[in-house]
């Protein structure tokens, strides 16, 4: 589902020389994964590579779609349907309600109106924001737009799902709300990726951790270089449900 192989990653040359880091990695449905990393070690650049905000340097396939130069506008919105981010920095329209800018994915997907209503009045509820809906962005607090940002990300059920550290350490009550959400997401075939500086200790979901700056280890002599295996048991994908998930 995703394979990165070789991909030129940068870290701060303090922390790794020559400011760039290759990093192979292989994720299939079903499978999360902390990414673990000082500052600067290239955590939000990796995520943005799988949201496709930067281009790649290397070889990349996301959702079963190899990446390249000349990506097709309407493929790369199409995938980027798939994806859910909750980034370091959610941006909102500032003119639209709360409840418009997390109903916005569900509207580019051209769903029908009552469903768009439906589906966003249960995951304002789910995230506890419903109080807020009618209220503009700007007039809110930090907390509330992130955790609007998290119900804008999860409205559409991505298939990739990927986390920035806000979201995980600003309220440990929306990080244990939002990682038993994606934790149920991801048992239903979704792909996700949480990046924190430091992994919680008391979390035990996700269990897998990927550390940057990466350092591959050297080959061995007449190791064939190839990308590596999954760091997971392949596990049986169930299609998402839809229809009142977060009801
Ligand atoms: N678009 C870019 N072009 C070149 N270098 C970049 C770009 N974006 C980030 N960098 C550099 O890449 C390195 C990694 O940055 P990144 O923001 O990915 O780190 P991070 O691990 O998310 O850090 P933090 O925990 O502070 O958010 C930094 O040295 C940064 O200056």
């Amino acid at each position: 589902m995703i394979t990165l192989h070789n991909l030129s990653l940068p870290a701060s040359p303090a922390l790794i020389q020559g400011g760039m880091q290759s990093l192979s990695l292989q994720l299939q449905r079903g499978e999360a994964l902390w990414v673990v990393g000082p500052a600067e070690s290239g955590k939000t650049a990796l995520l943005d590579t799988l949201a496709l905000r930067r281009p790649v340097a290397g070889s990349a396939t996301i959702l079963n779609e190899p990446l390249s130069p000349r990506f097709p506008a309407r493929t790369r919105q199409r995938l980027r349907q798939r994806i859910g981010y909750i980034d370091a920095n959610p941006l909102f329209m500032d003119r639209l309600s709360l409840a418009d800018n997390v109903a916005l994915p569900l509207e580019l997907a051209h769903f029908r109106h009552a469903e768009i209503q439906r589906e966003t009045e249960a995951i304002l509820q789910w995230f506890g924001i419903q109080d807020h809906a009618q209220a503009l962005p700007t007039t809110l607090s930090h907390t509330t737009r992130l955790r609007a940002a998290c119900a804008r990300a999860l409205i559409t059920h991505p298939s990739l799902i990927l986390v920035d550290e806000p979201a995980l350490t600003l309220c440990p009550e929306l990080r244990e709300h939002l990682l038993s959400t994606i934790k149920d997401l991801v048992q239903n075939g979704a792909t996700a990726l949480f990046a924190i500086r430091t992994r919680p200790p008391e979390v035990s979901f996700p269990e897998a951790t990927l550390t940057l700056p990466y350092n591959p280890p050297a080959p061995t002599e007449g190791e064939k270089e190839e990308i590596p295996p999954s760091l997971f048991a392949p596990l049986t994908p169930m299609a998402p449900t839809y229809e009142g998930r977060f009801s």
